[in-house]
């Protein structure tokens, strides 16, 4: 339809709040979501067009995720314009379902299978997802394998409807891993706005790790984790492995061939990598994948370096330079000119990858175009920008696990 008006950014007009009783749906006093974008639901500007003085309030309840639209507007160009108005709200989840209780006991964290009960208030914490965590999508419930932790609290409020607020949730999938185990991957995890900062995110990551170690699942891997997610989840694995003992030999010989060697003239190499063997011990007994042990890894050695010793910190960089130009370039190339790149990824962040083969001798138009040194140097740079990223990740989560475990570390390497 051709637009009659300049239209009103939905982020302008659309409020979302969260009601924690029924006194504060409708009312301007509950607690606003915002910042997030709104525009996106409402096409490809992010307009609603139509309406003069348009405002929609939408309230979520807290207990049930019913949700409840007022929309008002002092005139219409198209009286059917409100439908369809409605019909993108109801895409929200608009309206009005009866709450069925689905946690019933006081535990913290209700562990419970994505079915029944379950799986109608996963379909209603939808809305939250599309709106709170970035580039989600719904998870298909009707898929084999699904969990859904959640975390709730004992309302203070005596409310007819249920004794529980929900704070957050983690949505899990169970999947088969040959020859007879399953993996564990964290697909959504959510922790409302009012009760973010507050510890509930870790402890439903810590939940998952006890989980994961008492049903021997084989790993934990997390899908497309935001940076924060990140942080809280290397800060709690660097944590558990400070104290895991068969990680401090191998761990207190590299932080001493950081220390012995010098890298500053790049005549001598040092990989900074665990033993494999060790990877996997930590993958049996903590349920860390791989990748995941080798960013605590970086994060552990770093535990373990004096912050006056320049050498060693510039022979640590270099390291992480080195590691980084592998992945991103993937300079190193194998047998036959094989050569094999990880790839982003939303589904596994272990298993994607490119494998391709460079041929020396073949046809002209099949050869790599010749770097020119102006390009070399903006990757340089580009590179650079990458290793200063990743250096600064590692000392946010060293900050946080140092002032956390100041008794744990005291046991690590002293060089
Ligand atoms: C796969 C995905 O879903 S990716 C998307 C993730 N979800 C989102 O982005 C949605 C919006 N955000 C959220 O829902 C939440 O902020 C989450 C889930 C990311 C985190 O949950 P929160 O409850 O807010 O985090 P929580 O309070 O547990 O954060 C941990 C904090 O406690 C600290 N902390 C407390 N105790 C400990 C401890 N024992 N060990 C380590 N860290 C600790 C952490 O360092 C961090 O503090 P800091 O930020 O001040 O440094």
């Amino acid at each position: 339809m051709v637009p009659t008006d300049a239209g009103v950014e939905a982020n302008e007009c659309m409020k979302v709040f969260i009601a924690r009783n029924p006194d504060e749906a409708g009312s301007a006093n509950s607690t606003s979501l915002q910042p997030f974008d709104l525009n996106h639901f409402f096409g490809e500007d992010g307009k609603i067009y139509g309406y003069k003085n348009l405002k929609i309030n939408v309230w979520i309840s807290a207990i049930s995720f019913h949700a409840y639209a007022d929309i008002s507007f002092e005139e219409t160009s198209d009286e059917s314009q409100i439908s369809s108005l409605f019909f993108r709200i109801a895409g929200l989840n608009c309206f009005p379902y009866r709450y069925s209780n689905v946690v019933t006991d006081g535990n913290v964290i209700k562990h419970v299978e994505l079915q029944g009960a379950a799986a109608f208030l996963y379909c209603r914490l939808v809305p939250l997802i599309l709106l709170l965590v970035e580039g989600s999508t719904p998870i298909d419930i009707t898929e084999h394998g699904w969990e859904m932790l959640l975390v709730v609290k004992k309302s203070a409020q005596a409310s007819s409807s249920s004794n529980f607020l929900v704070l957050g949730f983690a949505a899990v999938h169970h999947f088969y891993h040959y020859p007879e185990s399953t993996r564990l991957r964290i697909s959504q995890i959510l922790v409302l706005p009012p009760y973010q900062g507050e510890g509930h995110g870790l402890r439903l990551l810590e939940t998952i790790n006890s989980i994961s170690e008492s049903e021997n699942i084989y790993d934990v891997t997390i899908e497309d984790p935001s940076d924060y997610l990140q942080y809280i989840r290397s800060s709690i694995d660097c944590l558990r492995l400070l104290t895991f003992d068969p990680i401090k030999p191998a761990l207190c010989s590299m932080v001493s061939s950081l220390k012995e060697t010098n890298l500053s003239k790049r005549t001598s190499s040092l990989k900074m990598v665990p033993p494999s063997d060790l990877a996997v011990t930590v993958r049996q007994k903590l349920k860390i994948n791989k990748k995941q042990f080798l960013r605590c890894w970086e994060i552990l050695i770093y535990l373990n370096l004096d912050a006056e010793d320049r050498k060693t910190l510039d022979n640590f960089r270099a390291c992480i330079y080195d590691c980084i130009k592998g992945e991103i370039l993937g300079t190193s190339t194998g047998p036959n000119g094989k050569r094999l790149v990880q790839m982003p990824s939303n589904f596994d962040e272990e298993t994607c990858f490119a494998v391709y083969w460079t041929q020396d001798g073949g046809d002209a138009d099949d050869q790599t175009v010749e770097q020119q040194p102006e390009d070399l140097k903006t990757q340089e740079q580009q590179l650079n920008e990458v290793v200063d990223s990743q250096m600064e990740e590692i000392v946010e989560v060293a900050k946080n696990v140092t002032s956390r475990g100041k008794d744990k570390l005291s046991v690590s390497c002293s060089v």
